[in-house]
């Protein structure tokens, strides 16, 4: 999810030097009208995606949360030739109009939905570290389970990008269990010497974790 600028104007200002295509504006448009529209990557956020995975020349990609695929569209822009991405997602309505969003984009060949809690499908990936970048942008409770399933499986070098990181700002003073686990993954995954990671005030809050 990409919490929105509260300013209209600079929501539209950061799109235009996002690089959205008629593909993705499409997709924008019609995620708008559904009830849940909040959830929609920002473009800025995913068009950095696109130039994450590009710059690890990523083969191996992996998205827990894809709503209607906005960002599972940038991301498999970005992959190397031959490179697949997996997406895991909870909702069969979300799953198909994701599935649809991703063939109308050109990219049926490059993406793959698993459908089903995250916690259990992540589980059935091999068991080595083989992942060049994951993107998380699910339930937030699910977190601290996806984080501890993907880091073992990046490869060195590999890139796990947490989104909603800051939840709103309420890590800083956590109230209620998302805040409270988000705060507390954050912690973990500071002091997790597997990895390098910044939080960046982007968004919401986005994570990067990068393999050592
Ligand atoms: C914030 S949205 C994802 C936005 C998406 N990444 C994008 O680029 O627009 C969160 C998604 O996670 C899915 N989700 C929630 N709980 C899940 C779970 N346990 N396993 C898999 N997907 C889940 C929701 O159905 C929703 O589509």
């Amino acid at each position: 999810m990409g919490r929105m600028p509260r300013d209209p104007e600079l929501s539209d200002y950061l799109t235009r030097f996002a690089g959205q295509d008629e593909v993705l504006a499409r997709v924008e448009r019609e995620t708008r009208l559904l009830p849940n529209a909040g959830m929609l990557s920002r473009p800025d956020q995913a068009a950095l995606l696109t130039i994450l995975t590009r710059t690890l020349d990523a083969k191996v990609a992996v998205e827990v949360g894809t709503f209607t695929g906005y960002g599972a569209i940038c991301i498999a822009r970005g992959l190397a030739e031959g490179g697949t991405l997996t997406c895991f997602e909870v909702s069969e309505e979300l799953a198909a109009i994701a599935q649809r969003n991703l063939d109308a984009a050109g990219l049926t060949d490059r993406v793959r939905i698993t459908l089903g809690p995250a916690e259990e499908n992540l589980a059935q990936l091999p068991d080595e570290p083989h992942i060049d970048i994951a993107y998380v942008d699910a339930d937030k409770t699910g977190y601290p389970a996806y984080y501890d399933a993907l880091v073992p499986r990046m490869r060195p070098g590999g890139l796990l990008v947490l989104d909603n990181t800051l939840l709103g700002q309420r890590v800083l003073d956590p109230q209620d269990e998302r805040a409270r686990t988000m705060a507390a993954l954050n912690e973990r995954v500071a002091a997790d010497e597997r990895v390098e990671s910044v939080l960046l005030g982007l968004s919401d809050g986005v994570t990067l974790a990068r393999k050592r």
